[in-house]
């Protein structure tokens, strides 16, 4: 069950595309799940907006459908359901339209947080954030907080962040990356900046590569329309794949402050080398169970890749001669998400070639089983002489640390809280983003260029073969997706 918290201030959170599907798959429940926390204070206020036509009784069969279909069944109490709902209002609005923003001013106090959760399409940010100035519901203590694609190149995040810009300040964006608010992605920097065990080795000197994979077993059915001018560069690697990179690779800052966190993300993203095609691999699902990836996007003519691998490398003193290894993809053999950073051999070794690998490695799983896994070398039990093997020094949360490991809040019951509580921390600043779009566009316009055709891989393996040679020819290979 939820274990209970300290409620944060009041507040009145107006969710712009309240009818949509991320609001219903992923916003509400975790508002619900964090009123039945009980850190949402009692006169919190949630109010819906969009277009359709409906009232507060509407709306909260919306929110109860929502409840009923995302939260968990033994946390669905009938009683706190209805309490909950009764915090929930809405009001008719069209971001380009006149109707609905006067009703909107009178509703929200302007002695409590103020939070604007733009989830709507990004063409629309721009517009409603000048309504909110325009018509003076938005003031210097309210918050904006806006949901990914944050553009689709360097061009267009810059126009973005132009538009939010003249309406608000940085200080009040809260630019959503929700792999930034899983449990183990903090983790990680716990683990890395509280112990002195890992710190001294996390360096080129003594790590010989990192990787980091994030399989999906789902397709993009449903989202073809949306995932097909976006592939999994820009869904997947320009965003979360890039935020896990940045948290294993930077500098320790000198304080858990969120700029001096994101200044050191933004250094390591500088930092990244060009990406030659070379060392990239895209791939895209054949047909199989379930529709092939071009069926799903309804295009026939598709090049949009649903797998990608690449190798990366970093010019920076920490991490000169160390690869980082990033893939992801749709349909693949299990639902896996982790960062393995792979130390190198001992220097030198008393024992015999063939007694075994000395490498060790340390796992941090982001999903499923969050935790943290130290594979150290042992010699084999028994009397057959000095036989090494590999043994996991397992953290896996809900074993370390009983009931509160696996009492884990979704990452966006956690971003939410923190909007309220006004910390930027697990948010991306503007520079990053459009950082991550600099190093990104390049890859994209090389294959587009060359007209690069992914390669058709099975449903349920590990991507196309390409991907493994990638870490073959430099004498590596992936892990644990492998089995
Ligand atoms: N769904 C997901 O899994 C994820 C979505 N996102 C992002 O979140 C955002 C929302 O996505 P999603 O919920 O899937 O989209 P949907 O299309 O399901 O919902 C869009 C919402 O916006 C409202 N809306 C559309 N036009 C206007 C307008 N002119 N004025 C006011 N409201 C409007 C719609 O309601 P109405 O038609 O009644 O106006 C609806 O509530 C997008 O930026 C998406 O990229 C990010 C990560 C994952
Ligand atoms: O942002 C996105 O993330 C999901 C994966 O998130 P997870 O929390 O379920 O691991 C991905 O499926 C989607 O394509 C992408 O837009």
């Amino acid at each position: 069950m939820v274990s209970r918290t300290i409620p944060v201030d009041s507040f009145d959170l107006v969710l712009f595309g309240a009818t949509g599907d991320l609001a219903g798959r992923k916003i509400l429940p975790s508002l619900y799940r964090r009123f039945l926390a009980g850190q949402m204070p009692e006169d919190a206020r949630v109010i819906g907006a969009a277009r359709s036509e409906m009232d507060d009784d509407g709306f909260r069969d919306v929110v109860r459908a929502a409840i009923e279909e995302f939260v968990a069944k033994p946390m669905q109490d009938a009683g706190t359901i209805d309490a909950f709902l009764q915090q929930c209002s809405y009001i008719p609005i069209d971001a380009k339209g006149e109707g609905g923003w006067k009703e909107l001013k009178k509703s929200v106090r302007d002695d409590v947080v103020k939070a604007f959760y733009f989830s709507v399409a990004p063409s629309i940010f721009g517009p409603l954030a000048q309504q909110l100035r325009n018509h003076g519901i938005a003031c210097e203590n309210s918050r904006l907080v806006v949901e990914k694609p944050f553009g689709t190149d360097l061009e267009t995040a810059k126009k973005l962040n132009a538009d939010l810009a003249a309406s608000f300040d940085e200080t009040q964006i809260y630019r959503i990356d929700h792999f930034l608010g899983k449990e183990t992605v903090q983790n990680l920097m716990a683990v890395r900046f509280a112990n002195v065990l890992f710190e001294p080795l996390w360096n080129e000197r003594y790590v010989d590569h990192v990787q980091i994979t994030v399989a999906e077993t789902m397709g993009v059915g449903g989202r073809g329309s949306y995932y097909d001018k976006s592939g999994a560069m820009r869904d997947m690697v320009q965003n979360h794949l890039m935020q896990l990179l940045c948290l294993t690779a930077m500098e320790p800052p000198n304080q858990f402050e969120p700029d001096r966190l994101r200044d050191e993300k933004l250094k390591v993203i500088r930092a990244l080398d060009p990406v030659p095609l070379k060392h990239v691999v895209r791939g895209q699902y054949k047909e199989g169970e379930h529709p092939s990836y071009v069926e799903d996007a309804e295009n026939p003519e598709s090049l949009t890749e649903s797998f990608i691998a690449l190798k990366v490398g970093i010019s920076n003193w920490r991490w000169k001669n160390t690869p980082f290894y990033l893939r992801t993809g749709k349909r693949m053999s299990r639902r896996l998400s982790e960062i393995v950073v792979q130390f190198k051999e001992a220097p030198h070794s008393i024992f015999e070639k063939d007694d075994g690998s000395t490498a060790n490695s340390l796992t941090i799983r982001l999903q499923p089983d969050e935790g943290i896994d130290l594979s150290v070398t042992i010699k084999e039990p028994g009397p057959g002489g000095m036989r090494l093997v590999n043994v996991p020094l397992d953290m896996t949360f809900a074993d370390a640390l009983g009931s509160e490991g696996a009492d884990i809040p979704d990452a966006y019951e956690r971003l939410i809280m923190d909007v309220i509580r006004g910390n930027q921390t697990l948010f991306m600043r503007g520079d990053e983003v459009e950082a991550a779009w600099a190093w990104t566009d390049p890859i994209i316009a090389a294959w587009e260029e060359k007209g690069d055709r992914p390669l058709p891989y099975s449903q349920g393996s590990t991507g196309p073969e390409e991907a493994q040679m990638l870490m073959h020819k430099d004498g590596r290979r992936w892990q644990h997706l492998e089995g």
